[in-house]
């Protein structure tokens, strides 16, 4: 396993392969985080897991060091050849799709698995985690996620509402995650080191978690869009019988006719499944 900045540069020297920003090829080279990753997720024999871009295959061996099962996408060609070549032969329990996991969020996970309950394990390649959380949140819902994320993405994903951050992607997640903890992680964990900052993030499925429909998840999106426009003529525009009944609701909890999007809680945006 390359743990050191030093084994991680010769293997990528071996392989002809310089690390690729376009893929956010940022690879853990501290193991404190790649033990403190596997504690978090608690898995062992009989557990599903997914991994999305397995890169170098550090925190794939890690995980498949535990007992459980492994899912995973490498869209890298490169690193994929090296995975086939040099990780699959010895691991049975490793199905490896090489792909893109916006159109594989959750690898080739088999349904009867993604059904009866998984876990997602990712360093996450930084510039598509948003549109791969928003995939994810399509279901079925993984029952916990201990993702490497960049800490910008990880604060929207927590904002409270009133905040800046606050957006359709803070009303899905905690709709149905409870954050159980978060980690700043140093750049020089990584190699190369990152130019931004990350954030460990642990979350679990809450027992009564709210699934959005796809169609509620577009119609939040697009009023997010305009969010320092008035909440009352954005559903207006949105034009459709249940929006325009949960807007009243709301006028008739005390909210002010010119509330914004961004100043309504989780819970009253949860509500809204009640209308449509
Ligand atoms: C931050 S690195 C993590 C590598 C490795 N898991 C580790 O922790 O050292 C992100 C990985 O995701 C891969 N990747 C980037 N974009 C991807 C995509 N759209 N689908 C699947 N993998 C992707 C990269 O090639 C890279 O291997």
């Amino acid at each position: 396993m390359p743990l050191s900045p030093t084994a991680t540069r010769e293997l990528l020297h071996q392989l002809e392969h310089l690390p690729n920003k376009k893929l956010g090829q940022n690879f853990l080279v501290d193991g404190n985080i790649v033990r403190k990753s596997i504690d978090l997720a608690e898995i062992g024999p009989g557990s599903a897991v997914v991994e999305i871009g397995p890169g170098l295959g550090t925190l794939t061996r890690a995980i498949l060091a535990s007992g459980a099962s492994l899912w995973a996408v490498e869209r890298d060609a490169t690193l994929a050849a090296h995975l086939r070549t040099n990780v699959l032969p010895e691991q049975p329990k490793l199905q490896l799709i090489e792909g893109d996991c916006l159109d594989y969020p959750i690898a080739a996970l088999p349904s009867e698995h993604a059904e009866s309950g998984y876990k997602i394990v990712a360093n996450l390649p930084y510039a598509v985690s948003t549109p791969w959380m928003d995939a994810v949140l399509s279901g079925p819902l993984p029952q916990r996620m201990v993702l490497m994320l960049q800490k910008e993405a990880a604060d929207r994903y927590v904002a409270p509402h009133g905040s800046k951050t606050f957006g359709a992607i803070s009303i899905f997640l905690q709709a149905a995650y409870k954050m159980h903890s978060r980690h700043l992680v140093s750049a020089q964990c990584f190699h190369p080191a990152p130019k931004v900052d990350s954030v460990l993030l642990r979350l679990d499925l809450k027992e009564d978690a709210v699934h959005f429909p796809k169609e509620i998840r577009a119609c939040i999106r697009r009023i997010f869009t305009l969010r320092r426009k008035q909440l009352g003529s954005l559903c207006k525009k949105e034009a459709t019988p249940g929006i325009t009944a949960w807007f009243e609701h709301l006028l008739s909890k005390g909210y002010s006719p010119s509330i914004r999007p961004e100043e309504i809680t989780y819970q009253d945006w949860c509500e809204l499944l009640n209308f449509c």
